[in-house]
């Protein structure tokens, strides 16, 4: 392990070099094409929902919570039927990252406190920055440590105020709001404030950034899938950072991921938006009871129920159930029993999801 100090931002070397001027280019030009796309879809809401369960659930396998769709799904139902642990889990990172949405488009800064409210909710613990110190990050296989991380509260206040002031004062910095994007994440992750969870609330940070900085309207770009599958070079690139000032790679390794998701992305929401038209037509077409709020709905929860029904369309229980009932005998949803309740799939999004790269 090398004695490493973490220094305050901004950097004092130029780190956009010939081959992430390039890169970024390319980024960018998907990342704008997936705001495009986001923008093309009737009620975007919804996607936060659809796509943010996506990004729990990669999100949480980083940190070896292990769900499947079926689960997460079943959880966000609330049934008494469904008890497991990793699904609430899961839920507790889709409301962190809605809370932090939230926050950001009431307040259109993201403080320290913001920071720490959304991994309070990711946690469902108010432990705050680290107080007592014994944090070290270590290699997994090996179990050495990798690097110690500052232990005094004192410093990681200082750290994160300065992190509050790069993330929110664009004058600090001219680099590029990915380049930055990629700097506040290795800050971040370097400054390690919390007891746990740091990974996914820096994650959280990274979508949120781009909704600030308007890249995007929506938090929909996760990171998430990329890293699981080059989860190695993840971590070696954030220490190759602090070893040997090692920006380049690092940077270019977030660019790509950007580039990368921003595309499967893309691909992801026009299939769901042929496939809400594709209902929106049906639904029209032969159910008198049809409202774009039964569509949203259909498609904001790809397993819902009579509740949500009563709820979003403002009907009595009895009248929700007649129409979930009479759309999964035309089998448009698929009706499935937990526990004492019933729930009703909508199979052909769950294919669009669950068969995505
Ligand atoms: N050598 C390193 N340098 C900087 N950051 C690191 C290093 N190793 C790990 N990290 C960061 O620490 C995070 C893990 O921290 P922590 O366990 O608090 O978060 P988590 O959200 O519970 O876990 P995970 O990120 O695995 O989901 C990693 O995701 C990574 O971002």
């Amino acid at each position: 392990m090398i004695d490493f100090k973490l220094g305050k931002l901004p950097l004092s070397k130029d780190i956009e070099t010939k081959k992430v001027l390039k890169k970024l280019t390319s980024a960018h030009r998907a990342l704008a094409e997936l705001k495009g796309v986001v923008s093309s879809i009737p009620n975007q809401n919804i996607l936060i929902n659809t796509l943010g369960l996506q990004e729990a659930k990669d999100s949480s396998a980083i940190e070896n919570i292990i769900t499947t769709h079926d689960d997460i799904y079943k959880a966000e139902l609330n049934l008494d039927g469904f008890k497991s642990l990793n699904a609430k889990e899961v839920q507790n990172y889709i409301s962190a990252l809605k809370k932090g949405f939230e926050l950001i488009t009431k307040q259109k800064i993201l403080t320290k406190n913001n920071i720490i409210s959304i991994q309070s909710e990711l946690e469902k613990n108010n432990a705050g920055f680290r107080k007592v110190p014994g944090t070290a990050l270590k290699n997994a296989t090996t179990g050495e440590t990798v690097y110690t991380p500052p232990q005094d509260y004192d410093t990681i206040v200082d750290l994160m105020t300065n992190l509050e002031q790069y993330i929110n004062d664009a004058t600090m910095s001219d680099f590029d709001d990915l380049v930055k994007m990629a700097i506040i994440h290795y800050q971040f992750e370097s400054i390690h404030p919390f007891y746990d969870g740091n990974g996914r609330t820096g994650r959280i940070i990274n979508v949120l950034y781009l909704v600030m900085n308007d890249l995007l309207n929506l938090p929909v770009l996760y990171l998430s899938r990329y890293i699981i599958e080059h989860k190695i070079e993840y971590y070696k690139l954030l220490q190759e950072v602090r070893e040997t000032d090692n920006w380049e790679k690092w940077i270019l390794y977030i660019l790509d991921s950007v580039e990368q998701i921003s595309k499967e992305t893309i691909i992801l929401i026009s299939k769901i938006k042929a496939l809400i038209f594709e209902y929106k037509n049906l639904l029209r077409n032969n159910y008198k009871f049809y409202s774009q709020d039964l569509l949203n709905n259909l498609f904001k929860h790809p397993y819902t129920k009579i509740e949500f029904i009563e709820k979003d369309l403002g009907v009595s229980r009895i009248t929700a159930a007649k129409y979930l009932n009479l759309l999964a005998k035309d089998n448009i949803l698929k009706k499935e029993k937990l526990g004492t309740g019933n729930y009703y799939v909508n199979i052909k999004l769950i294919k669009i999801l669950t068969l995505e790269k």
